[in-house]
């Protein structure tokens, strides 16, 4: 698994297509140095039923905040969000999915490439949006996405409390059976907000615990620099 680091001139719209993997020798300059290894992004992509609350789950990570009004997303919209995780700044790269076949058909491809970690949505409040979750996590592995890659399931709308259709233990078997942790909150109610945060951060730092790619033996002979890139597998995190 490759992790995009930012500083490598490539913005969110450059997509995973224009994100070359880190090759395991790399030649830069002292100058540019700072810049390319400052930062790792990590890719996570937010699937569901449209409607579910994926943008104002991904606005409320992000922004803080709840959006007064959102529009069914077409394509993807891509937000970011630097966090800090045993002293390293991680850019947390988000990608939110548009749940409309029409508007996620020519992206499809797009969203499952070099993922680092995928957030499964579904609306509390309709048990539809539950059901399809296994279409979703087959269109998932069905872009060969490794089952190293972690997953999550998220039941939104939970504010809406005397209209829920999904019970908590039934999303929890379902959840356990895929090997996902499950989270069941509110992109809408501000008391929320820290449980939103920790579906993030919690990938965050499993990919971080995961795997990490370590720069080693840096040589520097006029002015340039080698860098050697290694894999380590870590376990501590302070999530
Ligand atoms: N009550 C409540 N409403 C929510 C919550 N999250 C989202 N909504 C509302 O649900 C509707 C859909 O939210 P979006 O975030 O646009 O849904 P989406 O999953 O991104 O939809 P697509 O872009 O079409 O895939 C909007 O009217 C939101 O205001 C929530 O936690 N509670
Ligand atoms: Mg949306």
């Amino acid at each position: 698994m490759d992790f995009y680091r930012s500083g490598r001139s490539r913005a969110p719209s450059g997509s995973s297509d224009a994100a070359p993997s880190l090759t395991s020798s790399v030649e830069l300059s002292t100058s540019s140095l700072d810049t390319s290894i400052q930062t790792r992004i990590f890719k996570i992509i937010v699937i569901g039923d449209s409607n579910v609350g994926k943008t104002c789950l991904t606005f409320r990570f992000t922004g803080g905040s709840f959006p007064e009004k959102t529009e069914a997303t077409i394509g993807v919209d891509f937000r970011e969000k630097a966090v800090e995780i045993e002293g390293e700044t991680i850019k947390v790269q988000v990608w939110d999915t548009a749940g409309q076949e029409r508007f996620r058909k020519s992206m499809v491809e797009h969203y499952y490439r070099n993922v680092h970690a995928v957030v499964f949505v579904y609306d509390v409040t309709k048990m539809a949006s539950f059901r399809n979750l296994q279409t979703w996590i087959e269109e998932c592995n069905g872009h060969r996405v490794s089952a190293s890659v972690p997953r999550v399931l998220v039941g939104n709308k939970c504010d809406l409390v005397d209209q829920i259709q999904v019970p908590s233990n039934m999303a929890l078997k379902f959840a356990d059976s895929h090997n996902m942790l499950l989270f069941e909150t509110s992109a809408k109610d501000p008391k929320e907000s820290q449980n939103v945060d920790s579906i993030f951060m919690s990938l965050a730092c499993r990919l971080k615990a995961q795997r990490s790619l370590l720069y080693r033996d840096v040589e520097r002979e006029d002015g340039r620099v080698r860098l050697t890139q290694e894999t380590e597998t870590k376990t501590m995190c302070p999530c």
